[in-house]
């Protein structure tokens, strides 16, 4: 059942989510869509217990079952456990003792079962992977865990390592997309092990599908290499400021900032202004310091003197600005709704400050009450602003995408006629 075809990669779809029933739905989506094996993900197992895995073969009696249980001690106890429930696959880290990983194999030839090893975390990962092949694990999974991967993480380059040097098939997993997966298979990945990209999607089938085809035709798949900002930035428009609050805790979001025209979305770097009550100098001047893709973010103070009004907006846009923060007041409402150039402030009034000069350009800043330092990433739409700073920004973004895919799928089953108190199964998860 759990044979590999060399010529046939393997999806793997890891059902990473809380509850059974769901995750035995999504599982029905991802088969129809072409997906092979189930993995009970390790917080499935953590959630729901064994029963899950006895619950996912009642359910799916003829498919590959792998119980990713990361055992780290007692072996041979875990993999029974995993067998008796009716897994056929049950996962072993790679980073355990050996003892550990022997007695795994011991009882896994027992029980009928195979040993997948997870190299994640592992020291050394492609000599490690030698040695658990030689222990006798059956499967080797190089894989960069989700919080591994917020950071930047990947396992294609160990993997390509991996694959020269051991003889059993060998799993990559670590937040596959269609292109990596085309670009894991077409460097010698046997299985292909997805969980977000599939699980977390609002449409699981058709996701799944997207898989099947780059794993079944990897050279009809294009992967563009872009930089860092760029990932970033394609990311954080693809979220909204309630994912990225969501992603950092609920810190980040800007205090009594709002819209000065709806339905704008505004992502950029930071362009700092300190100025003083009313006093507009510094915040015009920061017009011709900023680049196109910037946000000017200023701290003027007042709610009764604008340091910002129509002209500057017009002149930011021609040079490209992506938005303007203010915590203070702006005027010209009217016009700036025209122009269109996404402008937050704490509110609107007629009145003009004088161009003094007071303050500073790209220094260190509180807006918002958040600190705000020049190349944080801002992010505006329709619920405020949030400040990203720098240093997270790529782990941020893409923890924002996990929170949009899971409330993606949230959605969707709202949608199915589900109450959100049933989706999020509020009573279960109540803090006791
Ligand atoms: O084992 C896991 C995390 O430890 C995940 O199941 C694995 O990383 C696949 O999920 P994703 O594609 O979301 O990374």
């Amino acid at each position: 059942m759990s044979k590999v075809d060399p010529n046939k990669p393997i999806i793997q779809v890891a059902l990473d989510i809380l509850e059974t029933d769901r995750a035995i739905q999504i599982a029905k989506e991802s088969l129809e869509g072409g997906a092979d094996w189930l993995e009970a993900g390790t917080p499935l197992i953590k959630s729901e217990g064994m029963d899950v895995i006895r619950k996912l073969r009642e359910a799916f009696p003829d498919k590959t079952i792998i119980a990713d249980m990361k055992i780290t001690d007692t072996g041979a106890m875990e993999v029974e456990m995993g067998a008796k429930a009716g897994a056929d696959i049950i996962v072993v880290l790679a980073s355990a003792d050996d003892s550990t990983i022997l007695e795994s194999v011991r009882a896994a030839r027992k029980y009928g079962v195979k040993i997948m090893a997870d190299l994640i975390s592992a020291n050394e990962p492609v000599f490690r992977s030698m040695e658990v092949e030689k222990l006798g694990v059956d499967y080797i999974n190089v894989h960069a865990g989700i919080d591994q991967q917020m950071e930047g993480h990947d396992s294609l380059s160990i993997m390509k390592e991996v694959v020269r040097k051991v003889n059993i098939p060998v799993a990559i997993a670590g937040g596959l997309d269609a292109a990596s997966c085309a670009e894991a298979v077409s460097a010698g990945a046997d299985i292909v092990i997805v969980g977000g990209n599939i699980v977390r999607s609002s449409n699981v089938t058709a996701s799944a599908k997207t898989i099947r085809g780059s794993v079944d035709s990897p050279s009809t798949v294009r992967s563009m290499k872009v930089s860092k900002d760029e990932e970033i930035r394609a990311i954080l428009e693809t979220v909204s400021t309630s994912n990225i609050s969501d992603a950092m805790h609920r810190k980040g979001a800007m205090q009594d900032i709002f819209p000065m025209r709806e339905g704008k979305k505004m992502v950029g770097t930071a362009v700092t202004v300190q100025t003083f009550k009313g006093d507009w100098a510094k915040a015009v001047e920061a017009i011709d310091e900023a680049k196109e893709g910037d946000v000017i973010v200023i701290y003027n103070g007042s709610r009764h003197v604008a340091p910002w009004g129509g002209l500057a907006t017009l002149s930011c846009l021609n040079k490209g600005v992506a938005g303007v923060v203010i915590d203070g007041a702006v005027r010209d409402i009217d016009e700036i709704r025209k122009i269109g150039l996404p402008v937050f402030a704490t509110c609107h009034v007629p009145n003009a400050g004088e161009p003094k000069g007071f303050g500073e350009i790209n220094s260190e800043i509180v807006c918002g009450n958040q600190t705000v330092n020049p190349g944080d990433y801002i992010v505006g739409d329709d619920s405020g602003v949030v400040v990203i700073p720098k240093e997270r920004a790529y782990e941020i973004s893409r923890r924002a995408k996990e929170v949009e895919k899971t409330e993606q799928r949230l959605f969707e089953e709202i949608r199915r006629g589900a109450t959100l108190s049933e989706v999020m199964k509020l009573k279960k998860w109540e803090k006791h």
